[in-house]
């Protein structure tokens, strides 16, 4: 059974002539890793912004394996994504007076769970911030802000990570870490995981590329 199924999805944003969405379809396998490319204004941050339940279609339906996301109400929704969804964006959106560990145990918190102090450890080591526990978000670099973006992505071991442009503001070291953080959570944990990306390294690092032109999937050349 596929992880999420999303069926002729259309996305209109008033004053715009061309929808942004233009009848989408797509399924994705659990522990697919998948790159999706295309030019700017193509359409793929509101394609994953409707895949994660962050903006809702004009048309079309998207399901986390049995849930169809958009006939859930707000709250439910807000409650669903914070479960099921871990989003990365280019910029951390990480909340700047928390320290890095309230940061990662956020989405936890939020739902009433206290994380275990060795579990949250065994996080921090496997993101390199231990001693970066009790640090604010202005005192790290980029690279660091973005691994503690990803932790918080996983702390509630979501059904799907969606990434958009998670190294588009990185040098190619910073880059290719943030890369084998996603991939061991892949590989290790299984972790089903869909990543927007201008860069060809990063795309020729996915299981399966998906490109989106003019707000249509192109057909896939391989
Ligand atoms: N909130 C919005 N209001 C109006 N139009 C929007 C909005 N968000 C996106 N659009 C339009 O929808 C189209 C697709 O935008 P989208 O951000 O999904 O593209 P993208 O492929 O992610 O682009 P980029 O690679 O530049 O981030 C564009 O024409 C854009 O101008």
């Amino acid at each position: 059974m596929s992880i999420l199924t999303a069926t002729d999805l259309v996305k209109d944003y008033s004053g715009e002539e061309r929808p942004a969405l233009d009848h989408v379809s797509l399924a994705i396998e659990p522990g697919e890793f998948v790159a999706i490319v295309g030019p700017s204004g193509s359409g793929k941050s509101t394609l994953l912004h409707l895949l994660g339940g962050v903006d809702r279609p004009t048309s079309g339906t998207v399901q986390l394996y049995d849930t169809d996301l958009y006939s859930l109400n707000e709250t439910q929704l807000a409650i669903f994504r914070r479960r099921q969804v871990g989003l990365i964006y280019q910029f951390y959106n990480l909340i700047p007076n928390l320290t890095v560990a309230e940061n990662i145990t956020l989405p936890a918190e939020l739902d009433g769970k206290s994380i275990p102090q060795a579990e949250l450890t065994a996080l921090l080591a496997s993101l390199g911030l231990v001693n970066k526990a009790d640090a604010l978000p202005s005192q790290l670099s980029g690279g660091q802000q973005q691994r503690v973006a990803i932790g918080r992505a996983l702390i509630n071991q979501p059904a799907i990570v969606l990434a958009d442009e998670p190294t588009g503001n990185l040098d190619q070291r910073n880059s290719q870490e943030i890369m084998r953080l996603l991939h061991y959570a892949n590989v290790k944990e299984g972790q089903t995981i869909v990543v927007i990306t201008h860069d060809p390294l990063i795309a020729q690092q996915a299981s399966r590329v998906i490109t989106i032109e003019d707000g249509q999937l192109q057909p896939s050349e391989g």
